[in-house]
């Protein structure tokens, strides 16, 4: 068939949108309309060249949501009309790591994953009979793909696609780190690096679990608001600080009566990972790392640090088991638990992807969501 998708065709140009020929799903494996896919800072940081995964040409995307059109031979848990979100960390519940109940890291198809690959080691888009790359197995700018069985999430069929989408990634990302990695308890102080999508849904979680100071750090002034509405109740901008004299890990262990019990680092930036270890507590705290940092970046730090207590964590897809957590996560939005309507503040036609990648590095988007 053909299909309507948005091609990378190297580092760092703009997406074109093209008419690709997509086969039908082969064993394991499921054709899947998508009906909406967010824009993360992911997609961005493989385009521009950083990413020693990013191969192009290649179909990026990877927070959707759609309608399962056809299922391929030997599937067994979805079909037609199944509405769906597709995982770039699957859930195969049978391989060393699912198993092992202590990552939610399913190894089954990462290796042929990461080479844009599907589990049989070969593509199933191509322009002009030349192949085009999958993206973390999903490919969402893409109006149809084809994305592994192990996957997907079936999610409730009430579910509105152009909100829910964003569960596929940020939503999941930031809420999951809190609840699934770190576990924090009621009570505790939390700083959050970096309020974008993944950030402000780090404080919408420890506002969920009744965290009792949650500073948020930023150099972009106009995301206070929007953080203070998600639950922010201390906000800290590095360049203040700075141009008073002071430091942002002082600041922070002062007010926070020697260090905050959790610190998430939602940007990506190896020096503000540093300071997010540092700035928390003697004996207990815990930093989580979600941003994802350029090839080659490396972190460094003390080791008394960590050998007075601090614990340096990492956390990948908020440590959620997809198939297992996602529909859930579904259900909290649809019960009003958590909000995701404020956080999508532009919705643009595939065609416009590429000012939708703009609005995002220009700190003017929370998300944008590309509507198919
Ligand atoms: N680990 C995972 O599973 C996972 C999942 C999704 C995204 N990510 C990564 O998380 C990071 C954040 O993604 P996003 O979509 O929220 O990005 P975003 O661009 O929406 O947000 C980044 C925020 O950080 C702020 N910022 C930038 N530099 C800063 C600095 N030095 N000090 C303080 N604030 C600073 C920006 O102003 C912005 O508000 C990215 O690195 C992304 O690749 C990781
Ligand atoms: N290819 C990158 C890895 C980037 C990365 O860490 N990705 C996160 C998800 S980011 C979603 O927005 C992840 O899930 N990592 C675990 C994994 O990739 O297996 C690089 O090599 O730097
Ligand atoms: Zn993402
Ligand atoms: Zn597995």
């Amino acid at each position: 068939m053909k299909t309507k998708a948005a091609v990378a065709w190297k580092a760092g140009q703009p997406l074109t949108i093209e008419t690709v020929d997509l086969q039908g799903p082969k064993l394991g494996e499921v054709l899947v309309e998508i009906k909406a896919s967010g824009i993360c800072h992911t997609d961005y940081y493989t385009l521009s060249g950083a990413d020693p995964e990013g191969i192009f040409p290649a179909i990026l995307g990877h927070e959707g949501a759609g309608i399962v059109v056809d299922v391929g031979p030997g599937v067994t848990t979805l079909k037609k009309g199944d509405h769906v979100i597709p995982l770039y960390t699957p859930e195969c519940r049978g391989c060393k790591f699912c198993l092992s109940r202590k990552t939610n890291l399913c190894q089954l198809i990462r290796g042929t994953q990461g080479k844009g690959l599907m589990p049989d080691a070969t593509s199933r888009f191509s322009l002009n009979g030349e192949p085009i790359l999958h993206y973390m197995g999903t490919s969402t700018f893409s109006n149809f793909t084809v994305v592994p069985e192990i996957a997907l999430a079936k999610i409730r069929s009430d579910a509105p696609f152009d909100k829910v989408c964003y569960i596929g990634c940020g939503v999941t990302t930031g809420i999951g780190a809190v609840i699934f990695t770190a576990k924090v308890e009621a009570g505790a102080n939390a700083v959050v690096f970096g309020l974008g999508g993944i950030g402000l849904n780090v404080i919408q979680g420890l506002k969920m679990v009744g965290a009792d100071k949650i500073i948020g750090v930023d150099l972009n002034p106009a995301r206070e608001k929007m953080a203070r509405e998600f639950g922010m109740t201390h906000f800290l901008n590095p360049k203040d600080i700075e141009a008073a004299g002071g430091n942002i890990v002082d600041a922070i262990v002062q007010l926070t009566d020697g260090g905050a019990d959790y610190s998430f680092e939602c940007i990506g930036n190896t020096r503000v990972m540093r300071q997010a270890l540092e700035c928390t507590h003697k004996g207990w705290g815990r930093s989580i790392i979600i941003g994802v940092a350029e090839a080659g970046a490396e972190i460094s730090t003390r080791p008394f640090q960590l050998v007075t207590g601090r614990k340096w964590e990492g956390s990948a897809f908020g440590g959620a088991r997809g198939r297992t957590d996602v529909p859930k996560i579904v259900d909290w939005y649809m019960e009003g638990k958590i909000n995701i309507d404020k956080l999508i503040t532009h919705t643009m036609p595939l065609e416009d992807i590429n000012k939708g990648f703009d609005l995002m590095k220009s700190g003017e988007s929370i998300r944008g969501v590309v509507l198919f």
